[in-house]
């Protein structure tokens, strides 16, 4: 499967590419206003986000922003997407393609003070060198993720350089913005 698309190149660490529906709320991330492409002009995105929807059904997307990393220098940083557009409990759907590399999620410190106390506890468990609450996975090539509920709210996540991936990978992350 070819995918041909213009791509925003301008400093993210990666090249990424917004489609959206037609009245859907701009969206804006840590500083980016990117342009919504539209589906109609990308077919193949369409196809996908159609066996998405087969494959997860109930679940309702609308835009889709979509990253490429082209070797294992290309990342991102330890994020969440929680931006207001999304509602309180964003469902994504991120599929990959290509190179595998790792995903990476770390739970936000607790705010309250009986979860830091919670959490200081746990601290005293915990082996040296072996970070709270961190969990990765290896994304495959042609691999369904799906976060929902808190998830954004709660736990930041991230796809860290991997210097011994020498090949492009494609991640398309599909969202809902309620309109
Ligand atoms: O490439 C990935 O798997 C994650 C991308 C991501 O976190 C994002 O686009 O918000
Ligand atoms: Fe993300």
């Amino acid at each position: 499967m070819k995918i041909s698309l213009r791509m925003a190149s301008a400093v993210e660490p990666r090249d990424t590419c917004y489609v959206a529906s037609e009245g859907v709320t701009e969206l804006k991330y840590s500083g980016y206003q990117p342009h919504a492409y539209s589906w109609d002009d990308y077919p193949v995105l369409k196809d996908i986000l159609k066996a998405v929807h087969e494959a997860l059904p109930g679940s309702k997307f609308n835009s889709l922003l979509l990253n490429r990393y082209k070797s294992g220098s290309d990342y991102v940083s330890w994020h969440s997407d929680d931006e207001k557009l999304y509602g309180p409990t964003p469902e994504i759907a991120s599929v990959s393609f290509g190179c595998e590399r790792e995903f990476l999620l770390r739970k936000k410190p607790a705010k309250t003070p009986q979860a830091i106390q919670g959490a200081e506890k746990s601290t005293a468990k915990r082996p040296k060198g072996s970070p709270p609450d961190q969990h990765g996975f290896v994304l495959k090539h042609g691999s369904l993720l799906v976060m929902r509920g808190y998830m954004q709210r709660d736990w930041v996540h991230s796809i860290p350089k991997r210097m011994k991936a020498n090949s492009v990978r494609i991640n398309l992350t599909f969202r809902l913005v309620p309109t």
